[in-house]
């Protein structure tokens, strides 16, 4: 059988490169580099996006059980007006930092990561209000074949 996207990806170190190469993608970005720059930054993000992107692609629950809901994320993003230039611009550095981080070239797996990455801009996205966010949403899970509903 073929390993889901969190083993073929290299597991949890790869994960931990994704998410240090995104967020150096980030702070590169001349818009997307002010979200990130505040002061109160929380220094565990690196760990929590790390654990969420793991486990959204098929990895151990490690964020649901450590670090916080989907519908608490989703309240954190919501509430900051048209963010659709930065939604794109995140995709554009979670597509490149797949490289810096050194993932599988495999382009049916880029392709999934790729769809992965705009399927939840779209969703992070969504949201106007914090209000709008439905309680005790479930962290989402992405295969080979998108989304599992
Ligand atoms: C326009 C796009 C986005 C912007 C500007 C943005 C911005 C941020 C900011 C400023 C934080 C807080 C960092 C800190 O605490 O220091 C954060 C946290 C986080 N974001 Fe985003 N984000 C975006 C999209 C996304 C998407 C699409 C995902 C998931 C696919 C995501 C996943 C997370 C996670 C897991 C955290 C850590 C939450 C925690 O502390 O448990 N973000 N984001």
């Amino acid at each position: 059988m073929r390993p889901n996207l969190y083993e073929f990806a290299g597991g949890e170190p790869a994960f931990r490169r994704l998410a240090v190469a995104h967020h150096a993608r980030c702070l590169a970005d001349p818009e997307l580099n002010h979200p990130f720059s505040h002061a109160d930054a929380n220094p565990e993000h690196l760990e929590h996006l790390a654990a969420y992107w793991a486990e959204v692609l098929g990895g151990p629950p490690v964020y649901s059980q450590r670090y916080g809901t989907e519908s608490a994320l989703l309240v954190m993003h919501s509430g900051n007006g048209d963010l659709t230039d930065l939604g794109r611009r995140f995709v554009d550095c979670f597509v490149a930092a797949a490289d810096d981080a050194g993932l599988p070239g495999d382009l049916e797996f880029r392709r999934a990561l790729r769809d992965y990455m705009v399927w939840a801009v779209d969703e992070f996205l969504s949201y106007p209000e914090p209000g709008d966010v439905p309680g005790g949403k479930s962290i989402p899970r992405w295969s080979w074949d998108g989304l599992v509903r």
